[in-house]
């Protein structure tokens, strides 16, 4: 098996195989709280004047995502796992839109099946793949908007890569605290980025289930982990 680290939209849009988007804060591990949370189903997009259509529409459906972090106006949340805890989305459907993760999954032209990426599912995306056995995988870090390469998702590309080798790994979430994620330690922030998101989106290994991309909507698939 062939394994790829890919960066950025420029890695979304060339990745080959089946291929994982990353993006740990926080779209794609929102989205996991929110399968948890029972959503009947996710429609992620690009563009928020889709998600506007949608919901015009359909004024049930529940829109959830940020640009540059904060929520868009007229949605009913933002793009925070903290937001929605204690909240069931029994028979909700949702639309999201991120300014780095969604973008990456509906630019995957060239995958064989995408996957989402984040920590609090990786082991059960290690597990698919190894059971899928596919001859190339490619590990995309979706960073920070899509342009600058961020510690979390490197590390969540490497740690999922560790899994598949089978060779040991540890994730440094003090690292995470002093870089990528000291957004979510700053008072100044702390509307936008709650302190909780931080350990909701490092809470590794939590779901197991992986969540793929397909036809428009987020799937969700129950893995056995070992
Ligand atoms: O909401 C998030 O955490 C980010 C926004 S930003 O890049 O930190 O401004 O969006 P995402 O698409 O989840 O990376």
């Amino acid at each position: 098996m062939k394994i790829n680290i890919l960066q950025l939209l420029q890695g979304a849009k060339k990745a080959t195989g089946i291929v994982v988007i990353i993006d740990v804060f926080r779209a794609f591990s929102l989205e996991a709280y929110l399968i948890h949370q029972n959503a009947k189903e996710i429609i992620p997009v690009g563009k928020k004047e889709i998600a506007y259509e949608y919901k015009e529409k359909d004024p049930s459906i529940v829109l959830i995502g940020e640009r540059h972090g904060i929520k868009l106006p007229g949605f009913d949340f933002g793009n925070s796992p903290s937001e929605i805890q204690g909240i069931s989305f029994k028979n909700k459907t949702i639309v999201h839109t991120t300014s780095a993760g969604t973008q990456g999954l509906t630019n995957a032209i060239h995958a064989d099946e995408i996957l989402t990426g984040s920590f609090v599912n990786a082991k059960a995306i290690a597990q698919y793949i190894k059971t899928k056995n596919p001859e190339e995988v490619s590990l995309v870090c979706m960073g920070w908007e899509g342009k600058e390469s961020t510690e979390e998702d490197t590390m969540c590309a490497e740690y999922i890569k560790s899994l598949l080798e089978e060779k040991p790994y540890t994730i440094d979430t003090d690292l995470l605290k002093r870089t990528s994620g000291a957004k979510f330690f700053d008072v100044k922030q702390n509307e936008i980025f709650p302190q909780q998101d931080f350990y909701l989106c490092v809470d590794t290994d939590r779901f197991p289930f992986v969540l793929k991309y397909e036809k428009g909507k987020i799937q969700k698939i129950e893995v056995v982990t070992k």
